[in-house]
């Protein structure tokens, strides 16, 4: 955990027994995870191993499932959405939007959005004013995204795979992006499967297999205990 861990607050998400599937077929299987606020948490695991489907739970967006799940103080539903940032890993805004269309529908669904810290996101990536989804790259549009999502004063931040497909220059940059409008007090869960590209932002990680934890840590402990980097821990455990 960071030094920034404030290790007495309520757990941010509390997930107990979750367990969901897919025509009879189980994606989560009695998934237990306790995460606490002030930490970036990288979420990694094989291909199915659950890490959409978790997401898509505490964010909200998908139903009938089995267990208890607390996040932000509240079930998925109305109440917690308001404080929960969610960026999918599929593109959710119209085509035809420009980036202030963009901001200005976030603007209208969520109190805690900051538009002017949106505007200075998009200025940062670089992005243009006058292009419209359809006319931006998909590393573009992955980046106007992320700074919609960031510029929410939420309380826990879902993001699943928010650097998938861009080029590994534009990787650090998104990073950069993340980190600097990160408050302290907040908590991040980041699905990624490229461990190498967050490896020095997670603060601790969860790995996914079968739709259960398999590993959990810190960053730092993990490093230390196994003597490797994260990505070379994760290639260990899936080889095995
Ligand atoms: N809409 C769906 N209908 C049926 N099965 C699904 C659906 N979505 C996911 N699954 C199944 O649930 C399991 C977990 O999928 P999920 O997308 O959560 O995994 P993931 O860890 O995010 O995978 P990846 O790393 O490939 O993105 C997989 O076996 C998948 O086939």
């Amino acid at each position: 955990m960071s030094e920034h861990t404030l290790p007495l607050s309520p757990p941010a998400i509390e997930v107990r027994g979750l367990t969901k599937a897919y025509r009879g077929r189980p994606a989560l299987a009695g998934l237990d995870l306790s995460l606490y606020p002030g930490q970036i948490v990288g979420l990694m695991g094989d291909n199915g191993s659950g890490k959409t489907t978790l997401l898509k739970i505490l964010a909200g967006v998908l139903a009938e499932w089995e267990g208890s799940v607390q996040i932000a103080g509240n079930a998925p539903g109305a109440a917690s959405k308001a404080q929960v940032s969610f960026l999918p890993d599929a593109s959710f805004l119209p085509d035809a939007h420009k980036p202030e269309d963009s901001i200005a529908q976030y603007a209208r669904f969520f109190e805690d959005f900051d538009a002017a810290k949106a505007r200075e996101m998009v200025d940062f990536f670089g992005l243009p004013w006058d292009r419209s989804l359809k006319e931006m790259s998909k590393g573009m549009r992955e980046k106007l995204q992320i700074s919609l999502a960031m510029s929410r004063r939420a309380r826990v931040y879902l993001l699943d795979e928010p650097i998938s497909g861009v080029d590994p220059a534009s990787r650090d940059v998104i990073l950069r992006g993340i980190l600097s409008n990160f408050a302290e007090d907040a908590l991040m869960l980041v699905s990624t499967h490229l461990i190498q590209d967050v490896e020095s932002i997670v603060d601790s990680v969860v790995f996914l297999r079968g739709g259960t934890v398999l590993l959990q840590g810190s960053a730092d402990e993990l490093r230390e205990h196994h003597g490797v980097s994260l990505d070379a821990l994760f290639r260990k455990v899936y080889a095995a």
